[in-house]
């Protein structure tokens, strides 16, 4: 589902942040992404959904090469893909629901269909009481929920999230793990970047660790 042949990714500045990554991940694994603060997990995941382009190598996802996609073709991409970012991204002028409805609306999916579908979203992360609610009164572990709502509305296959639990207790980060089971045990593939070690300790996935750009042997 998502595999890297010999990726390389240099920063204009000459910063050399992914050197020679190879990456097999098969559909409906869950594997997590661990490694030191500014070791490459974040730009590994960027890389994923053509955020930004590798300096070279090839990105293959579901089969598809993604690396010299053109930008007319990147919603495609898009859609195969939720993220979840380390610093939420969301709309604080938007209400949870309007929140979750926004990649539907910019998709251009019809409103007939819409309703449901966030609705259906809220629902798996437990936020549908608060659908009316604005971003600024939620907990920590709410705003986090609502991320991964946002990112599974459109049903991505791939469902990839960096340091989601960076900034909660044990309870919530638990809370959330259960979230992102709860999607690979319906088929998606998961990826999740943290430096979160009690997390690494009690789910027994597929470990990657990568260290200064390079996966440790
Ligand atoms: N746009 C950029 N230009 C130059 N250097 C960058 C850029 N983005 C990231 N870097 C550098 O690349 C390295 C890897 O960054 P990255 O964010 O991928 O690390 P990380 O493993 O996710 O770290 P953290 O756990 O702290 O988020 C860092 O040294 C960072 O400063």
């Amino acid at each position: 589902m998502i595999h890297f042949k010999q990726v390389s990714k240099r920063f204009p500045d000459g910063y050399q942040a992914l050197n020679n990554i190879d990456l097999n991940i098969d559909a409906g694994e869950m594997v997590f992404l661990t490694g030191h603060s500014g070791a490459g997990k974040s730009t590994l995941l960027k890389l994923i959904a053509a955020i930004d382009r590798p300096t070279s190598g090839v990105i293959a996802i579901n089969g598809h090469n993604i690396v010299q996609l053109r930008p007319a073709a990147l919603p495609f991409l898009r859609r195969k893909i939720g993220f979840v970012f380390q610093d939420y991204k969301l709309l604080f002028d938007r209400n949870v629901y309007e929140n979750v409805l926004l990649p539907l609306q910019i998709s251009g999916f019809d409103n007939k269909i819409t309703a449901g579908r966030v609705r259906a979203a809220l629902d798996k992360v437990g936020l549908l009481k608060k659908e009316k609610a604005m971003p600024i009164t939620l907990s920590g572990g709410e705003r986090q929920r609502l991320c991964i709502a946002r990112a599974v509305v459109h049903r991505p296959l791939i469902l990839i999230a960096d340091e989601p639990t960076g900034n909660l207790d044990m309870a919530y980060a638990r809370e959330i793990m259960t979230i992102f089971h709860s999607f690979h045990q319906v088929g998606v593939t998961v990826l999740i970047a943290t430096h979160d070690a009690s997390l690494l300790e009690e789910n027994r996935y597929r470990v990657l660790s990568l260290q200064h750009g390079k996966f440790a042997a």
